[in-house]
């Protein structure tokens, strides 16, 4: 474990003030109005701490679902154990085999903040004294759980602000904007990456728990895998996202094939990404069907289930458009029938089929 979970701020670097204690408010910085507050939860414990602005704060602070506790959760199915994965460091590995659609595991995050955070310009990721300031009040055994998880960031970028960045995932806090908040969990940030994932990961807010679904059927002994980047991008451009904003190398199988299926892959992967520019222009022009299943059939041989998912709702909206109805609701249901394995209700796409029922239904001439 990292030293620094004892060390986690020199006191003349702290700047904090507390607020209350039930619930227990930390104001980030008493030199500045504007600063962030910390709050810790659930109330009792501090498992967990939530940044945001005073605005927020209270309100955060009194929603119901703290009250749920961790133990009226499902309890861990042990489908899986942490363990080394060649060239990837740890991982999750499946212990037996897990069905499509099988909820892997799901887990509250031990840090959720918005994405972008205003400091004071004295405390840089580079000191990390505002993240440090925002640990120092978790439980100990959240704090330990912390600083056992990967750091990927430059010596420069001080531990915390590392391992934060390292390991965060999108938060849907705000369901206009998915990427406004994220997260960071003791297991779920174990997930590696793959080009061509087995499982999805997404956030339930009704339980403020992180989600990992297997998206297809994955045997025991192999890796599970999500995605950290757009997968309907060529190779050097996934390759791009991932060393720029994580630090790492892709080592997966895609990222590794030989020149010639490299370049059928991209080739495939590039078709999937022109159309799904479709999805929210208003009037697209007609796509023959020949053309639409050409592309399924990409998303098909590239494997990723979720673009598969996502063509066939666009796929559908062309299909309304220029009349061909029947097809169309063929293919909202096929895609419900894969959204609804691997995404939380009331998600984006999930929301977006019950507009395309509706749509179809009025066509059809029913309510
Ligand atoms: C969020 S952590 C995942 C868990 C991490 N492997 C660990 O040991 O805790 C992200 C880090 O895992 C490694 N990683 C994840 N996916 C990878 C991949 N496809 N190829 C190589 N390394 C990967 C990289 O070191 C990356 O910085």
């Amino acid at each position: 474990m990292n030293s620094q979970v004892t060390t986690l701020l020199h006191p003349e670097q702290d700047t904090t003030e507390t607020l209350s204690l039930h619930p227990h408010i930390v104001r980030s910085d008493k030199r500045w109005d504007g600063a962030p507050y910390f709050l810790y939860l659930p109330h009792e414990r501090g498992d967990m701490v939530f940044v945001d602005y005073s605005i927020n704060i209270n309100n955060i602070a009194s929603w119901p679902l703290w009250q749920i506790r961790s133990e009226d959760f499902p309890r861990d199915s042990k489908a899986f154990s942490v363990e080394r994965v060649q060239g990837k460091g740890l991982g999750l590995v499946a212990n037996r085999m897990i069905a499509a659609g099988e909820l892997i595991y799901s887990e509250r995050p031990i840090y959720a903040a918005p994405r972008i955070l205003s400091c004071p310009p004295d405390q840089t990721d580079a000191n990390g004294i505002f993240f440090r300031a925002a640990m120092k009040e978790l439980s100990t055994e959240s704090r330990r759980k912390f600083f056992e998880l990967h750091n990927a960031y430059p010596s420069d970028v001080d531990c915390v602000p590392g391992i934060l960045n390292t390991n965060c995932l999108p938060l849907c806090i705000d369901a206009s904007n998915p990427i406004s908040h994220v997260g960071c969990f003791p297991t779920l940030s174990r997930i590696n990456h793959d080009c061509c994932p087995n499982a999805k990961y997404s956030f339930n807010l009704t339980t403020f728990r992180g989600e990992v679904r297997a998206m297809r059927l994955i045997r025991a002994g192999q890796e599970i895998t999500i995605t950290y980047t757009h997968l309907d991008q060529p190779r050097r451009e996934r390759q791009r996202a991932l060393s720029q904003a994580r630090f790492f190398t892709c080592a997966c199988k895609t990222c590794s094939l030989p020149l010639d299926r490299r370049n059928e892959s991209d080739a495939r992967r590039e078709r999937i990404q022109t159309f799904k520019q479709l999805e929210d222009v208003d009037f697209p022009p007609r796509i023959p069907l020949d053309q639409l299943n050409q592309v399924l059939a990409s998303a098909g041989e590239e494997a990723l289930v979720e673009d598969y998912a996502i063509v066939l709702l666009i796929g559908s909206q062309n299909l309304t458009i220029y009349d061909d109805l029947d097809i169309a609701i063929g293919w909202v249901r096929k895609a419900r029938e894969y959204f609804s394995k691997f995404e939380c209700e009331g998600s984006y796409y999930l929301r977006k089929l019950d507009d395309a029922d509706r749509v179809h239904r009025r066509m059809q001439g029913g309510t």
